[in-house]
């Protein structure tokens, strides 16, 4: 489809709105299974950036799944346009200056490396939350498993749908072995460089 965009050139660079926010802009990806703890760690994460004077934004299932993807289901196709979405948004984020946190099962490794190249390598901190199914289904935090269990829920990621791992994660955290705060400490200590303004 021929589309004719000829993007404009603007003045002000995502170099200009960092400076003038005073801090560097990238985007941390949480992934991991539903209940594995994405989003009770992105939540202490952003707070502790807060304390810091960062500015931050977090996407999350609630104001994304619930909004703009709300024409979207769990099926693997939606959910790799669920995904691609997101990391647009992501990256306008990015380039307006902002820390990014985002929250998503995103189970498939072709989606989180279309992630990568949508939002730049350099720009992208990949975190796998790292909780096996069997924990996440005693959690239960949603009742969800439990719905799925009865069959009431298709494409359960972890019971009826894959979650494929990521191989190389920049951050693990093993949930069942390292609590809340070890793991916010482990990210913010990654993190912390990438925080300076200048940082490459
Ligand atoms: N079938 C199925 N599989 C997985 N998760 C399900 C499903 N149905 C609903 N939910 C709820 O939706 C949240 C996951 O949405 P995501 O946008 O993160 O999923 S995905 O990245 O597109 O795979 C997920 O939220 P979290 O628990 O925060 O992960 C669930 O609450
Ligand atoms: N070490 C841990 N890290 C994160 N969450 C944990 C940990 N141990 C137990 N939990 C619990 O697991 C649940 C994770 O739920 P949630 O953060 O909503 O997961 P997700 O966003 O991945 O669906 C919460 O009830 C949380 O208190």
């Amino acid at each position: 489809m021929e589309k004719n965009i000829i993007p404009h050139t603007y003045q002000i660079s995502q170099d200009d709105r960092k400076k003038l926010n005073n801090q560097n802009s990238f985007l941390m990806w949480f992934t991991g299974l539903s209940g594995s703890g994405k989003s009770t760690i992105a939540n202490v994460v952003e707070q502790e950036l807060y304390k810091k004077g960062i500015k931050t934004y977090t996407l999350d299932g609630d104001n994304i799944r619930k909004g703009i993807n709300n024409d979207l289901s769990f099926s693997p196709e939606d959910r790799t346009e669920n995904i691609r979405r997101i990391a647009e948004i992501a990256h306008l984020m990015v380039d307006a200056g902002l820390v990014v946190l985002a929250a998503f099962v995103s189970p498939y490794k072709k989606d989180r490396d279309n992630i990568r190249s949508i939002v730049k390598d350099v720009n992208f901190v990949e975190i796998y939350i790292n909780t096996s199914a069997e924990e996440c289904e005693r959690r239960d935090v949603k009742g969800l498993y439990k719905k799925a269990r009865a069959g009431e829920i298709k494409n359960m990621t972890g019971i009826s749908a894959p979650y494929e791992a990521p191989e190389n994660p920049d951050i693990e955290i093993n949930t069942e072995k390292e609590t809340v705060e070890e793991a916010v400490y482990k990210i913010i200590e990654f993190i912390t460089p990438k925080l300076q303004l200048n940082h490459e």
